[in-house]
């Protein structure tokens, strides 16, 4: 059991009482320690900006292979809460992870224009592998939260290290995909001519092309759009990745609407462990609520990770077809990923 879980900070000033209080019956906060894994890239700088400006955090730890010593001095000067420290290179790697609670990872390749997600595979499988080995051995009891891509693949990579290692608990793993959920309500917001504010969209399946399943027939507040602005919608959702990798036009993929999904969905992790209530977040996590050992849902959230993977709800024909024509692929992604992570 983590002391951090013990170790409660009491604020100081009204203020900051209120704000780092929020949502907390007792007024006091645990302890948590936050790692993110490629801090210095494209997303992990604003990914790091954004964790330091969470006053659930007490501790951040910034790793890379180059470039972190930069980032945590420039990051540890802002007046919030967390303490900042940086490490750079594999002999310190262990260091970074040492009394996590929540690990970020967002190391890898980004993908150029023409590419596809599983184009990333070859890189990245490995980055993953040899980063989930080290996250058995040095904080086992993290919760993990997957964001280099393909995220199909990655989440299964990292399960089957963490099986070799006799460390895997199922409610600790999460391919983030708040992305789809985030691009899926502005666009939802625009069409409807709603307030984004108020929009909620669940995404489902996983997380690269038509393995992307927005339910928009769940969509809130409702606007009983047609059918074609639903597909343009879907469409849209699938490709957002896309539009921004083609748009960046060499300079890599999303990485500032990422960084803020990913910080999203991370707060949303540390609320659950911290024992706030009702917290929901569509996630990438093992699950039976279809025949693939791991799919995109409704996930609860709670003090050990994943509280109850929530069911689809009711589909509409259109998104019954999604499903079926997704699961093929989505199939294929996972066991390439099993595959990968058992060659010797
Ligand atoms: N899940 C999602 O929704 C999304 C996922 N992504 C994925 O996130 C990943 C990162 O994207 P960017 O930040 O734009 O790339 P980037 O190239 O700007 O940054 C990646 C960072 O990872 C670091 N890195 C490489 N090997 C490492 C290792 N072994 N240990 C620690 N750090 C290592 C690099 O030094 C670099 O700083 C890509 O795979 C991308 O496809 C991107 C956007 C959305
Ligand atoms: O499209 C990419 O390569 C990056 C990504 O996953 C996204 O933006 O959803």
């Amino acid at each position: 059991m983590r002391t951090s879980m013990f170790r409660l900070i009491r604020n100081g000033s009204a203020s900051r009482s209120r704000d780092i209080g929020r949502g907390y019956s007792s007024g006091a906060v645990p302890e948590r320690k936050v790692a993110v894994l490629g801090a210095a890239g494209g997303i992990g700088q604003p990914l790091a900006l954004l964790m330091k400006l969470n006053p659930l955090v007490s501790r951040l730890a910034l790793y890379d292979i180059a470039g972190t010593p930069g980032v945590a001095a420039d990051v540890s000067h802002i007046n919030t809460r967390s303490e900042v420290a940086g490490y750079m290179g594999e002999e310190q790697l262990g260091q970074a992870l040492e009394g996590s609670d929540v690990v970020i990872i967002p190391a890898g390749v980004p993908r150029k224009p023409g590419m596809t997600r599983d184009d990333l595979f070859n890189i990245n499988a490995g980055i993953v592998k040899s980063l989930c080995t080290a996250i058995a051995k040095y904080c086992p009891h993290a919760l993990v939260n997957m964001i280099s891509n393909p995220v199909n693949s990655t989440v299964p990579i990292a399960a089957e290290v963490f099986k070799k290692a006799g460390t895997y608990d199922e409610k600790k793993l999460f391919g983030v995909t708040t992305l789809d959920v985030v691009r899926a309500k502005t666009f939802y917001a625009g069409k409807a001519k709603v307030p984004v504010g108020e929009v909620n969209v669940p995404v489902v399946g996983g997380h690269a092309g038509i393995t992307i399943l927005p339910l928009f027939s769940q969509a809130t507040p409702k606007a009983n759009l047609p059918d074609e602005d639903i597909n343009a919608l879907t469409k849209r959702t699938q490709d957002g990745g896309t539009e921004v990798v083609e748009a960046k036009a060499g300079k890599g993929s999303a990485t500032l609407s990422m960084a803020y999904a990913g910080a999203l969905f991370a707060d949303a992790c540390l609320k659950g462990l911290n024992g706030v209530p009702d917290v929901v977040e569509c996630s990438f996590v093992q699950s039976n609520i279809t025949e693939l050992p791991f799919f995109a849902s409704k996930v609860k959230l709670g003090k050990n990770g994943v509280e109850e993977v929530l069911g689809l709800g009711s589909l509409s024909d259109f998104e019954k077809r999604g499903l079926e024509n997704l699961l093929p692929k989505l199939k294929a992604s996972i066991e390439k990923g099993i595959k990968f992570a058992n060659q010797i």
